[in-house]
This record gives C-alpha cells, structure tokens and sequence, in this order.
C-alpha cells in the first residue's frame, strides 16, 4: 500500500466569501450606514491586535465577478476561535446587509515529502502559522488530487509523488517575491481536499503561475479544482469608501 505523508498542521484557516445587499444598504439610514462601518472597522482592528500579537493572522479583499464582493480569510490556532469570528461577525450590523455566498474551511499545511523538514524549526513555524500577507491581490481556489482510473494519485508510491511535488516547487520557486503561496489542507474539514490562496503584488503573475503549473505532470494528471475567486486588497481605511453609497 502506498505510504501516506505525515503532513505537519498549523493554524485553523476560514475563508468567509460576502455578497452585499447593496439595496436594502442604500435604503439603510445613514446612521445605520455608519454603525456598520465603525463596527467592522473595530472588528478588524481587533484581529490587527491579535495578529500584532503573532496569535492569528487574517486577509480582507474585494472580489471581483459576481461570485461575492469581499472576503475575510482568518487564521487561528483553534477552530473554535474561528468560530467565535465567524459568529460574531454574523452578529454585526453590517451582516444584515450581507448574503453568504462561500466558505472554506482547512488548517495550513506542509507535506514534508522530502521527510526532512523539523517541525521545531522557527522557519517552519513561521510557514504554519504565518501572518497574510497584505499584497494587493489574492487567488483562491479549493483543488483535489484526482482519483480516476489510471490517474489515481492515492495509488502512486511515496517516491513517486515525492517526484513529481519536486518538480511542481521547482515551477513554483520561480515565482520567488511575485507570488506567495499558502496551502491549507481540508480533507476531512470540507469539500475539497485542498485550499489554494495565493498573493500577489502584480494580479498577471497569478494566470501565468497557474497556466505555468497546468503543465506540471501533478497538475495535469492529478489535479482537479474547484471555483477560482480574485481579490483587490481591502485596507481597512478603505473599508468606508468601498460601503460609500
Ligand atoms: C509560488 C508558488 C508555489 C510554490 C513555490 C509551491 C511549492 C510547493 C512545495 C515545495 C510543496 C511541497 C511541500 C509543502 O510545502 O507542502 C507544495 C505543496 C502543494 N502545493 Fe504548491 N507551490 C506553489 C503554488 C501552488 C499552486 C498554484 C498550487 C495549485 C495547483 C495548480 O496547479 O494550480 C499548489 C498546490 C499545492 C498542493 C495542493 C500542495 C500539497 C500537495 C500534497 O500532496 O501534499 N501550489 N507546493
């Protein structure tokens, strides 16, 4: 039987996709508007302290298209206190005038195929729990190791696979200081086995990594994904302008 990887889990990871009633927000009386706003600005300089405090991190983007029109994608060291986030957030002001339109849950992961990496090591800490970085644009989508027929990745030796994650971070490495790249692992926790959440400076960078990696033989053979969701970075400061109605 193939041998499974001893993955190595960090912090507990909520992607949390928002479509806005933008109506009933314009109906809404301007005090009301305000309320809103001040509330999920104090929310998130509550999650600025914690991450100041290396106890989570967190991510605020527009997306563009219709699939929603933010997101928030924390990360804490429990479930519970992903929980308590989401929870809370489904109590403000401003998520009356808010529709779920995705979420994802997973835990960051490394796969340690070359079974060398010290889960000890403060560089690998830094990788499971790191703080998000805030780089103008973000790339998220849930993705399988496909199972069917003759392209089962669950049938492959370790070494095997071993090779062929080598040469898909070899692709990888190439987009050094362009593209940041964070792998949640979800088997168990949702409906796909990966969450894919990928940061860049230059939004372009995203469709060349992508189509670049399509011909990895691990991409190609293997991978199977989810929908796509593209994001323009959300300063808070920002927050009052993008609710200006
Ligand atoms: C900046 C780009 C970049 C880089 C450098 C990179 C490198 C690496 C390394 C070195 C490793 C293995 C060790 C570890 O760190 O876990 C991985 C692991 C993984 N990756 Fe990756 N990946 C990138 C980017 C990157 C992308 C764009 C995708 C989506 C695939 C695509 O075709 O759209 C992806 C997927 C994954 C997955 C699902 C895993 C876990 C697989 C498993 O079976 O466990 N990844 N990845």
């Amino acid at each position: 039987m193939p041998e499974a990887v001893v993955t190595m889990d960090g912090w507990y990871c909520l992607h949390d996709f928002r479509s806005i009633d933008w109506t009933s927000w314009k109906y809404a009386s301007s005090e009301e508007r305000e309320q809103a706003i001040h509330e999920f600005q104090k929310m998130i300089s509550n999650w600025e302290d914690t991450e100041k405090s290396k106890q989570g991190s967190h991510a605020l983007y527009t997306i563009m298209g219709q699939k929603a029109d933010f997101m928030m994608m924390i990360l804490r060291p429990t479930m519970e206190e992903l929980n308590e986030i989401e929870t809370a957030f489904n109590k403000t002001k401003l998520a009356e005038f808010t529709t779920p339109a995705y979420s994802y849950v997973s835990v960051v992961e490394l796969s340690n195929y070359m079974g060398n990496a010290n889960e000890d090591d403060p560089e690998i800490q830094a990788r499971l729990k790191p703080t998000l970085p805030k780089w103008n644009h973000i790339c998220f989508y849930p993705m399988d190791k496909r199972r069917q027929g003759n392209d089962n990745w669950y049938v492959l030796e370790k070494d095997e696979r071993a090779k062929l994650m080598y040469a898909h971070g070899m692709t990888g490495r190439q987009y050094a200081g362009k593209i940041r790249q964070i792998i949640t692992g979800s088997i168990g926790f949702d409906d796909w086995e990966w969450g894919v959440t990928l940061f860049a400076h230059d939004v372009l960078q995203f469709k060349k990594l992508v189509y670049e990696m399509r011909f990895d033989e691990v991409t190609s053979r293997y991978g199977d994904f989810g929908s796509f969701y593209i994001g323009n970075l959300l300063k808070p400061d920002a927050v009052p302008q993008f609710l200006h109605v």
